[in-house]
């Protein structure tokens, strides 16, 4: 296994860096626009692993996906089947089946052996309940395409995760009674992942009901019509931004991230409180979104329920600030491409630190750190969260710092650029199919 050593800053780390789209807003562009009634064009798509198994598994159910750098061209086709490569990707794992299911044969799904792991079945449950058949309930399993869904209402537990409601909100207008989806059990956590599923939706003409229309709580409808073909253009990943921020925080430095836009379902635009909760500045100009660090950071009392995927870069942060922190309501990042909480608090343990795993989240108490191995757990995000820290403790080597392909590859020489003061932004890679 070959380590990457993270840089340690000798001074504050002061840079700009354009970070590339959004995975969400692309894997979901990607999904709708394999539904919709005609071609349709992305424009600064995140080009990643989970982005590419996106396409591969729209193609493989009947789509045409021409890829030029981040421009993506989708031709809806009939939809068919076959097998589909889920990797490490929520969103492939839950957003993919319920169009395969409106497929015209049997699709296969699998994916690498943590995603075995990840929480599947409330999908497949609600499927077979809206007249689906399936086999199997966690990777791998098969979902049974007959050309057409019944759908209708379904009631589920999606406290899991929010992709149990968005994989089957995206689908659900092309089922022949759409569908009305009812979650019951403990709070649905990502809600603003929900809110960006129903505004793509209505983007491409989808009539959708949300809670507060349909009445009921925790209830969404879905009436059945056409998708429309809807060119979009991907809004930087603001989940990706927040290592490089943070980046600015411990370091008393200023990164800016450009092109923040001005309005966004993104949880990633919270993490600005975040910093200034912790004592960062952060302004807002043409310019972009700017983080100034403090001396020092101080620790921070957080529920992270509805953006709990910011955790990791937000622990980092706790474990180097001047006082301790309690990261609240993230019960459900056991489910996500590690046990997360496990894996932070045993990485920064290893480190010296002291973190400690309560019910549904993390206790960080800051003590000194020392440099020590660092496991990523393939998971891009606990390997961001690793550079970040190891920005001020020298010796924090990562062993799997290629596992930030999920969402960012080119995380390390971005990383680099930006410490060098110059990181205007990934290469766009070259044309491909
Ligand atoms: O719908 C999405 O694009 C996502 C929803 C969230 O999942 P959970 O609700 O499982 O946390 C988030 O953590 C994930 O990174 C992306
Ligand atoms: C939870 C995450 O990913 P996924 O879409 O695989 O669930 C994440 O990116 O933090």
């Amino acid at each position: 296994m070959t380590y990457w050593t993270a840089p340690t800053a000798t001074r504050p780390v002061r840079a700009t860096v354009d970070v590339p789209g959004s995975k969400s807003l692309t894997n979901r562009a990607l999904v709708l626009a394999a539904l919709a009634d005609g071609p349709s064009t992305i424009t600064g798509a995140l080009r990643s692993r989970d982005t590419d198994l996106m396409i591969e598994a729209i193609r493989t159910l009947g789509a045409t996906v021409e890829v030029t750098g981040d421009r993506v061209r989708v031709t809806p086709g009939p939809l068919t089947g076959g097998t589909v490569d889920c990797g490490l990707a929520g969103t492939v794992m839950r957003f993919v089946p319920p169009l395969a299911a409106l497929g015209s044969r049997t699709s296969h799904f699998d994916g690498d052996s943590h995603a075995r792991n990840r929480p599947q079945r409330t999908v497949l449950d609600a499927l077979r309940a809206l007249g689906v058949e399936v086999h199997g309930d966690s990777l791998p399993f098969d979902v049974v395409g007959t050309g057409s869904v019944r759908g209708g209402r379904v009631e589920v537990d999606a406290s899991g995760s929010s992709q149990f409601v968005s994989g089957l909100l995206l689908s659900a207008a092309r089922f022949t009674d759409g569908v009305t989806f009812e979650h019951v059990g403990p709070p649905v956590p990502s809600m603003p992942h929900i809110d960006m599923t129903v505004a793509m939706l209505r983007e491409s003409g989808v009539q959708v009901d949300t809670p507060a229309e349909t009445g009921r709580a925790n209830t969404w409808r879905v009436h059945p019509g056409p998708i429309a073909a809807v060119d979009r253009t991907i809004e930087p990943d603001l989940s990706n931004a927040t290592p490089f921020l943070a980046a600015a925080a411990v370091t008393g430095g200023a990164v800016t991230v450009p092109r923040w836009p001005a309005t966004t379902t993104q949880p990633g635009d919270e993490f600005r409180a975040v910093l200034a909760a912790m004592g960062a500045t952060v302004t807002a100009d043409e310019a972009g979104v700017t983080a100034h660090g403090p001396d020092r950071l101080v620790g921070i009392d957080v529920d992270l329920h509805d953006i709990g995927e910011l955790t990791p870069t937000v622990a980092a942060m706790a474990a180097l600030a001047s006082s301790p922190s309690r990261l609240r309501g993230i019960a459900h990042l056991r489910g996500h491409e590690t046990d997360r909480l496990a894996a932070l608090a045993a990485e920064l343990t290893a480190l010296g630190g002291d973190v400690v795993e309560t019910d549904d989240g993390l206790a960080v108490t800051p003590v000194a750190l020392t440099g020590a191995p660092w496991r990523a757990y393939a998971d891009h995000r606990m390997a961001t969260a690793g550079a970040v820290v190891g920005l001020r403790v020298p010796g924090v080597r990562i062993d799997d710092i290629d596992s930030t392909a999920k969402t960012l590859p080119g995380f390390a020489d971005l990383w680099q650029r930006m410490l060098d003061g110059d990181a205007p932004g990934p290469s766009r890679r070259e044309a491909r199919s």
